[in-house]
């Protein structure tokens, strides 16, 4: 299958349970619960979203005809000597489950990549992830109820954190959700973990150090 990229970068992981690792980000375009068009975002699913995966105008962006090929542009981002240090790719977007497929999880392991992924839950997950991150989306259905980590964006109306907390996930993570509100949110959710040990807070590093 085609692959629509919007953008793949190097950077550090900045939110959860691997905060400051290194990764290749693959971004693809497009998701199932907003169009991305600002016009639309009221009316959207997903209201909150900080990130542009319009198009595939970003760097490294385009369009990938085979998993090989995707993997090899993905793997020449890699530094070398690519003798030290695990290799890692986070496939995100938009809604990365809507196209990482089977033959791209394959490609991505035979060239010695663990494989993470951030997704909204909506989409099952293929076999294979070696990192699955859900963050639901209130009023979405959450299909995939399982996983590596759980990062909520909080506060949320309608999604109640002890309403997850349940779910066979191995860490959980509130994030305060971005935008005019951001430091409200922030404390908000400093004083929810302080109050429910079960979660932590994950911080957006990547904003706080201006990387992408
Ligand atoms: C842009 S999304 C792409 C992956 C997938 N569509 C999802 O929603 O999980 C990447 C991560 O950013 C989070 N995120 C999006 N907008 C945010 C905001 N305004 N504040 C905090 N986190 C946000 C999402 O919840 C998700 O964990
Ligand atoms: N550095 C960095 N870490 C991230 N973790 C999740 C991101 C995403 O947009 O999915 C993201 C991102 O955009 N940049
Ligand atoms: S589901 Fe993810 S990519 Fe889609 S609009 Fe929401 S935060 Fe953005
Ligand atoms: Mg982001």
């Amino acid at each position: 299958m085609t692959y629509t990229v919007k953008e793949i970068f190097l950077t550090l992981q900045g939110e959860g349970g691997q905060a400051g690792r290194v990764a290749v980000f693959c971004r693809f375009t497009g998701c199932n619960l907003w169009s991305g068009r600002e016009q639309d975002r009221e009316s959207a699913q997903c209201r909150f979203c900080d990130t542009d995966f319009v198009g595939t105008d970003g760097d490294n962006g385009g369009r990938f005809t085979t998993a090989a090929e995707l993997a090899g542009a993905i793997n020449s981002l890699w530094p070398s000597p690519s003798d030290t240090g695990q290799k890692l790719v986070v496939f995100t977007g938009g809604e990365p489950l809507l196209q990482l497929d089977a033959p791209l999880i394959a490609a991505m392991h035979a060239l010695d990549f663990d494989i993470a992924v951030e997704s909204n839950g909506t989409v099952l997950a293929p076999e294979g992830i070696d990192w699955l991150c859900i963050s639901p989306k209130a009023g979405t259905p959450l299909l995939q109820t399982g996983g590596t980590e759980l990062k909520l964006v909080y506060p949320q109306a309608g999604l109640d954190p002890a309403d997850l907390a349940q779910l066979e996930f191995r860490q959980f993570w509130l994030q305060p959700m971005d935008g005019p509100h951001q430091a409200q949110n922030l404390q908000a959710a400093i004083s929810y973990c302080l109050a429910h040990p079960q979660w932590g807070l994950s911080l957006q590093t990547h904003k706080l150090t201006g990387i992408p």
